[in-house]
């Protein structure tokens, strides 16, 4: 019996309701296909801790998720925290600690999903976006001087590095090589930005080379947003810096139909780290505690964990259990439908057991 160590962090707001339903759905996929066993390790690290104990997580806490096989996370975010403490105390360390440098964000129209984008249908809409994920404008260096004075200086660097890049765009192109299209779109604002981008444009130019099956072209990022609404067949595979693909992301999961949907995966490629999982989405506090989140997001990304962890049966069957739930319009509000959060997880764990 194979064996994984996860490392289970539901964080903050609706993260703590999508994580119960993610791991409900990878008990019934346990017992459904048999051959492994998830072993977790269930940590309070998030803004309730951080509150009654003044740390999001105990000291030594990288060192101890090190051990893990992957990390599971929900959300952070809480009302009564500032959202920039929230993010660099939890989620922002791990991704740049275990050089997690390539996140992964797919977007497809499912059978089943009234489409928010004129006129197309499932299949049409079709992507994968590969956002870098340690540097770029996440960087985290800048600072405040003469803090409150009419000369306040504010400063937020952001840091490319040839390695940074060069990595992040292999990775792309072999994304987009294994795709049927083998089509690559690098997203860029090199017209205004002319260092920084434009070492990221000329990179993607020499990477290219060593991938001459691939088809790709270069866009700058807001004609990209028209493009993404107007012409989503056109796309396929999209490489973005950090800033740009956490907003492109967003909207290529609403024009997907919901950012409840959108999964994400934040990799060491090299496997010397955990890899990590997550929805797209944040903690939601005007639907959270409310048993009213879309728990897919979640669930399809324990689907990618377990995938990248070797299980790729148990990642299919779930995953098609997904896509039966939508098809059959059991959903939940952000898409049409009137279940509630736990009412989809029931669904999609029953879907697995008589699959
Ligand atoms: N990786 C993360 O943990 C992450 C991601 C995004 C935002 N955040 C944090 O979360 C907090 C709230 O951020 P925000 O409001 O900008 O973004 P958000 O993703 O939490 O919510 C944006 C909107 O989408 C809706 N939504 C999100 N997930 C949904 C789901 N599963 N089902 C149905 N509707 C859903 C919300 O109700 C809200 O209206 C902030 O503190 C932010 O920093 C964290
Ligand atoms: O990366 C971020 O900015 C945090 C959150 O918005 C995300 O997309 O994970
Ligand atoms: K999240
Ligand atoms: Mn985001």
């Amino acid at each position: 019996m194979q064996k994984y160590n996860i490392a289970v962090i539901a964080g903050d707001g609706i993260g703590i309701e999508v994580t119960a339903s993610a791991l409900e759905v990878l008990r019934a996929v346990q017992q459904k296909v048999g051959g492994f066993e998830l072993i977790y390790d269930e940590l309070d690290y998030g803004s309730a801790r951080y509150k009654a104990q003044g740390s999001y997580a105990p000291k030594g806490w990288l060192d101890h998720l090190r051990s893990s096989d992957a990390i599971y996370f929900g959300a952070v975010g809480d009302p009564d925290v500032p959202d920039h403490i929230s993010l660099w105390e939890l989620i922002l360390p791990m991704r740049q600690v275990f050089q997690q440098y390539v996140n992964v964000r797919p977007s497809s129209i499912l059978p089943g999903i009234p489409s928010r984008v004129a006129g197309s249908a499932p299949g049409d809409l079709d992507w994968v976006i590969i956002r870098e994920n340690t540097e770029g404008e996440y960087a985290g260096q800048g600072g405040r001087t003469h803090v409150g004075t009419e000369h306040e200086v504010a400063t937020e660097l952001a840091v490319f590095t040839r390695k940074g890049v060069e990595r992040v765009m292999r990775y792309a192109f072999e994304t987009a090589q294994k795709r049927p299209k083998k089509f690559l779109t690098v997203v860029s604002k090199s017209n205004a930005q002319r260092y920084g981008l434009l070492l990221w444009d000329e990179v993607a130019g020499l990477v290219s080379k060593d991938y001459p099956d691939v088809e790709w072209d270069k866009m700058l990022v807001d004609a990209m947003t028209v493009r993404m609404v107007s012409k989503p067949k056109s796309l396929d595979t999209i490489v973005t810096t950090n800033l740009h693909g956490d907003i492109l992301s967003d909207l290529a999961a609403a024009l997907s139909g919901s950012i409840g949907i959108a999964h994400s995966s934040s990799l060491d490629p090299s496997r010397k780290s955990p890899s990590l999982f997550e929805p797209v989405h944040g903690a939601a506090f005007d639907i959270m505690g409310k048993d009213l989140a879309n728990p897919i997001a979640a669930i399809m990304s324990a689907a990618e964990m377990i995938r990248f962890l070797g299980e790729e049966k148990a990642a299919a069957v779930i995953e098609s259990a997904c896509r039966e739930s939508i098809a059959e319009g059991q959903t939940t509000g952000d898409l049409g439908g009137k279940l509630k959060t736990t009412e989809v997880t029931k669904v999609v764990c029953d879907i697995i057991s008589r699959s």
